[in-house]
């Protein structure tokens, strides 16, 4: 068989282009395999694939035909007509997103089927465009219930395939033509472990980088400007602000910002006993003291190698650790408790306090010469009642993250609740904001979250309905079987919005993983 000319014709634009174009093309028995008109000012463009038939016709043939017609300005062979393009675009496209879609007309055959789909309705490189929905595919039927105008939303389902087992969320719409006429339908897919490693990363990232600050008042571009500057530096970073203002998410985004190959090391320098701190800091050898574990241990410094160390509140390290640290950042060598080897550690460090460094100093609480080694590049973290702008945007974050959390719909702040944040004046700065939108999540079992979900700290005692304890006893009206299970959704929602995992909620709760996981089902949390 002869393969096809595909054609690009410039005219003056004139009735009978087209008709011309047929009739030369007939004369010669070529058929026209398609025809794509576009019209421009005076001028047609014209594309043209033909199919040669059986004839040995060569595409030099095809232009010769043409090439006599009234008011033809240019004819050229091309690759690809635009609706080619166009398509080859489209299918593209629509196979490189992450959801699976599948369209049918109005008889139930398929339109659109991209890879995804294929994949998760395991239908492989099989042709099914053209063929019947079911019995292309054969696993259920609801996609061709839409065409009887039954949209769903979000059904689970699982199926198995050769490449595994997938579970996925689906949804449809039917497709209507302009009056309204239900003329097909399309499904979209949502495969669950994607959703899962998305919700994972919205609320525990891997990598904190600075879009994981969030603030868009000038002091807080400000301080991102300068910190983004100085990451890639060896220096020794020290962020002062008050407590809850950000000080260690801002620290690992520096240190994710670093390019330093190491792990991030924490050290609550205030949360270690003050016996065990020289221990954890630089380790110990075997047989160190009693107590020690057999093979010795290696210190936090050592850990961080390579990496960052982030001493927090470091204005309530004892002098003797402060001591031991001033020599260990100078040296850039440690020694293990015991030991007697000096050992190289090329760990950044950054510090972070809330305490005001230069009282201790002058009090002789905090070393001089440490004060100084450590304030190299000092960043101060505004607290947040100096930044009233940024509350509405943290506590929209925030709620975001805790309504992924939770699995439930996502919900909003009225306008009145934003305005009792912005009124507040955050003496547990942004960690106070969080705790409150994630309690206001939980309370409120609307999309719509309202001034009376909205409870400081000094509110709790006097609103009951605030704690589960509270819950029991703020008693509504309406069959008690309701009210129980009112009541359990609550106490699931708590559960799960301050466990770590579903499995850890249900350790809480005291009922088995699968008892929980079938109450989150139920609740439809
Ligand atoms: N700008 C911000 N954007 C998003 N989350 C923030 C921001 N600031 C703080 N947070 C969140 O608030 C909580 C408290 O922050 P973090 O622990 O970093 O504060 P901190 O200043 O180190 O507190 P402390 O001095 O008590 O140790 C964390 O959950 C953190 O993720």
């Amino acid at each position: 068989m002869n393969p096809s000319c595909k054609l690009n014709l410039l005219f003056q634009d004139r009735v009978g282009v087209v008709a011309d174009i047929s009739s030369r093309l007939a004369d010669r028995a070529m058929n026209i395999v398609s025809m794509e008109v576009e019209r421009k000012n005076e001028l047609a463009d014209i594309y043209l694939e033909v199919d040669p038939g059986s004839c040995a016709i060569s595409s030099q043939d095809i232009l010769e035909t043409l090439s006599g017609l009234d008011g033809l300005q240019s004819i050229r062979a091309i690759q690809t007509l635009p609706n080619e393009n166009r398509q080859n675009t489209f299918h593209t496209v629509l196979d490189n997103i992450s959801d699976g879609i599948v369209s049918i007309d109005e008889h139930g055959r398929i339109t659109t089927i991209n890879q995804l789909a294929r994949t998760i309705l395991n239908c492989g490189d099989k042709d099914l465009i053209g063929r019947r929905f079911d019995a292309a595919v054969g696993t259920e039927t609801a996609l061709l219930q839409c065409l009887d105008g039954k949209p769903y939303t979000r059904l689970r389902r699982s199926v198995s395939t050769d490449k595994g087992k997938f579970e996925f969320f689906t949804s449809a719409r039917p497709i209507v033509d302009s009056s309204g006429r239900i003329i097909g339908a399309v499904e979209i897919m949502k495969d669950l472990k994607a959703i899962k490693a998305m919700v994972e990363e919205v609320v525990q990232p891997e990598k904190i980088s600075f879009d994981a600050f969030v603030g868009n008042t000038v002091s807080v571009k400000q301080v991102i400007a300068f910190a983004r500057k100085i990451a890639s530096t060896d220096s020794i970073v020290s962020i002062r602000g008050e407590s809850g203002t950000g000080k260690e998410l801002f620290a690992r985004a520096i240190h994710t910002e670093s390019m330093r190959s190491g792990p991030f090391i924490p050290v609550n320098c205030a949360a270690i006993p003050d016996t065990l701190l020289e221990s954890e800091l630089f380790g110990y050898e075997s047989g160190a003291f009693t107590g020690a574990e057999k093979n010795g241990r290696t210190g936090l410094f050592e850990q961080a190698s390579g990496g960052t160390l982030f001493l927090d509140e470091i204005g309530e390290l004892p002098p003797g650790p402060q001591a031991k640290i001033l020599r260990a950042i100078q040296e850039k060598q440690i020694r293990r408790i015991g030991g007697t080897n000096q050992i190289d550690v090329d760990a950044r460090i950054i510090t972070a306090t809330n305490r005001n460094l230069e009282q201790l100093v002058e009090k002789g609480a905090f070393r001089q010469d440490l004060y100084y080694r450590i304030n190299v590049l000092p960043i101060h973290l505004p607290p947040l009642k100096n930044r009233p702008d940024d509350i509405p945007i943290l506590a929209e974050h925030f709620l975001f993250q805790i309504n992924c959390k939770l699995g439930g719909a996502l919900q909003r702040l009225s306008e009145d609740a934003i305005q009792k944040l912005v009124h507040h004046h955050w003496p547990g700065n942004v960690r106070e904001l969080k705790n409150v939108i994630e309690r206001a999540a939980i309370l409120c079992d609307q999309s719509v979250i309202g001034t009376e979900s909205i409870l400081f700290g000094f509110e709790l005692a006097v609103h009951p309905a605030a704690t589960v304890d509270g819950m029991a006893s703020s008693v509504g009206s309406g069959h008690l079987s309701r009210q129980l299970a009112d009541l359990e959704r609550r106490i699931i929602k708590n559960a799960l919005a301050s466990a770590k995992s579903i499995r850890q909620a249900a350790i809480r709760l005291g009922i088995s993983h699968t008892a929980l996981r079938n109450k989150i089902r139920k609740h439809g949390l």
